[in-house]
């Protein structure tokens, strides 16, 4: 009887068990179809939103669903920037996909509003330099996470680099000069090779110290770097990073090769010296992941001292831990290494076809040294040296576009003009800085002189390019030269919450090995190959040694 009994209480729970899971997994199933349908009703939400809110904003009409798909090769995508433009007004959208949406914006003083009010960086970007060099806060795409690694650095870039007389010292630019001299001997050099070559060694010894020079793996380390600046676009182009294809790998290979050569360069400076213990406390960390002895012996220094009080704990403890050991090191050299050297190679290429500007360029450099007493170069004092540069970067036609977004809010403009958040803002800095509104008629063509104004009249441009000897006097101060970024239309080192902040150290950096450079030779092209119409690299240069 009792067994009959036991049998029927077991089948009577087992029943209400297995009910009881069913209920279970139906609220389950009802629970995430709600979950699910939340979220698709927010998607489909935000996407109308973002629809109703780009009608607003002029553009092209859009024939297909998945929008201008193909945009074209770069220049054409300028050119049609340009075009719209011209059409649309100063602001016009652009749809890339059924949600992403591309706002051009080309009048200077909206653009000076948006990128003060636009802080985020593309995801695109940070998604480059993540798969390159790992995950680092300098170069992340949200400013939050960006900010204080950007302060720090700035702070170090234009305290104590620009507060020492030459922001190159003088071993530096010596190395760079005995270089040139070994390449001399052999022939002329491509102007492309010789720029990348000049800025890596600024920068190298920028963060590193003079370790740098005689650090033996330097060549490979630049070579390393350049391959890696070739992909580093094509492989974060994918939607989906693509781990099934073999040339990521070996892109990767190449990204840990920099990496292990980075840490063994740190290692080899020691804490204390050069930029990189202000970037990246965990490098030291990186060295013992990686199974290199860290860094031993070295006494306690003024790096040291200023690496604690640059960061503020909050900063050393929760975020630095997220960062991969010198991921900021590797963002920095990448991105200045490939600016600055373009912006050597511009300033080449414009000195060697304006031959009269090199040589007024070479008589204030002189001038400017019989004034002083010391060694120093006051390059502060080379006024149409820094107007020779200033405008080599207005005409640097690399980096045309410079990119935004609002990652969360809407952006609202004075005029009333609502961008919606997420989408992508450009700003076409190529065309603006060849727009006659902003530079006059003359604006494609090379003259430094318009950084320059007659002294107590700042409206009053050089335009004369008839620029005498006593003009250049700087003991007779007849003329000052502008702050480029008080023109909006400057953007070869971008402005507002992400604007560049090694633009001062680049400029007084560069300033100072011209000054060098042009007092021991003048460049010219090479006759034999200046008109070599197959060459890739810029033109074939030569410098020749000036008699004194
Ligand atoms: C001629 C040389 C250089 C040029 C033309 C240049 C140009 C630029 C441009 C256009 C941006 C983006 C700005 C924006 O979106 O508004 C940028 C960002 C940046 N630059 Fe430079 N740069 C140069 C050299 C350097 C150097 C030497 C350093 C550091 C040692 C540096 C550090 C940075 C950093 C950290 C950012 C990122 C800012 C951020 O994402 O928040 N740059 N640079």
């Amino acid at each position: 009887m009792n067994s009959v009994l036991n049998s029927v209480n077991d089948f009577v729970s087992s029943k209400s068990t297995k009910e009881y899971a069913k209920k279970e997994l139906n609220a389950i199933l009802w629970v995430a179809l709600i979950t699910i349908t939340v979220f698709s009703l927010e998607k489909v939400f935000k996407l109308f939103r973002l629809w109703s809110k780009a009608s607003q904003i002029p553009g092209p009409p859009c024939n297909s669903f998945f929008g201008h798909g193909n945009l074209g090769s770069r220049e054409n995508f300028i050119d049609l920037l340009s075009v719209s433009h011209d059409k649309y007004g100063s602001v016009f959208k652009l749809w890339l996909g059924p949600t992403q949406l591309l706002v051009s914006i080309k009048d200077p003083a909206l653009i000076k509003e948006m990128l003060l009010k636009a802080e985020d960086k593309l995801p695109f970007i940070g998604k480059a330099f993540r798969l390159a060099f790992g995950r680092s806060s300098l170069f992340f795409c949200s400013y939050d996470q960006a900010q204080k690694r950007r302060e720090s650095l700035a702070l170090e870039l234009n305290g104590k680099m620009l507060g020492r007389a030459n922001v190159i010292p003088k071993n530096v630019v010596d190395c760079i000069m005995e270089r040139v001299d070994a390449i001399m001997s052999k022939g002329s050099v491509d102007c492309k090779s010789v720029s990348q070559h000049m800025a890596f060694t600024i920068l190298g010894t920028a963060l590193f110290g003079d370790t740098f020079l005689a650090w033996s793996k330097a060549t490979f380390y630049e070579e390393l770097l350049m391959m890696i600046a070739k992909d580093a676009s094509f492989w974060a182009s994918y939607r989906v990073t693509p781990f099934w294809k073999r040339g990521f790998w070996r892109y990767q290979s190449l990204c840990t090769k920099l990496k292990c050569l980075t840490l063994d360069i740190v290692q080899q400076c020691g804490k204390n010296y050069g930029l990189f213990s202000h970037m990246d406390q965990n490098s030291h960390i990186g060295i013992e992941k990686v199974g290199i002895k860290a860094a031993s012996g070295a006494p306690p220094s003024n790096g040291v001292e200023m690496q604690d009080k640059l960061f503020s704990p909050e900063l050393d403890g929760h975020l630095n831990e997220r960062e991969e050991p010198c991921g900021n090191i590797m963002g920095v050299m990448f991105h200045g290494c490939i600016a600055t050297a373009s912006l050597i190679g511009s300033i080449l290429e414009r000195l060697v076809t304006d031959v009269e500007m090199q040589d007024k360029i070479y008589s204030e450099i002189i001038k400017v040294k019989q004034g002083s007493v010391k060694e120093d170069q006051n390059v502060e004092k080379m006024l149409l040296l820094l107007a020779t540069i200033y405008e080599s970067a207005r005409l640097l036609p690399a980096g045309p576009l410079l990119q935004r977004c609002s990652l969360k809010d809407d952006l609202i403009f004075k005029s009333g003009v609502v961008i919606p958040a997420g989408a992508v803002l450009v700003v076409p800095a190529q065309l603006l800085q060849m727009d006659d509104s902003s530079w006059g008629s003359d604006a494609s063509k090379f003259n430094p002189y318009r950084f320059l104004s007659k002294a107590g009249k700042d409206s009053d441009l050089v335009q004369d390019t008839s620029f005498t000897e006593e003009a250049v006097d700087p003991i007779q101060c007849s003329f000052i030269l502008n702050d480029p970024n008080d023109n909006a239309a400057f953007l070869p080192f971008g402005s507002g919450m992400r604007a560049c902040v090694g633009q001062k150290f680049a400029i007084h950096g560069v300033a100072t090995l011209f000054a060098s450079l042009l007092q021991r030779y003048e460049v010219r092209l090479d006759p034999q190959l200046a008109n070599n119409p197959k060459s890739t690299t810029g033109p074939q240069i030569v410098f020749v040694r000036r008699n004194s």
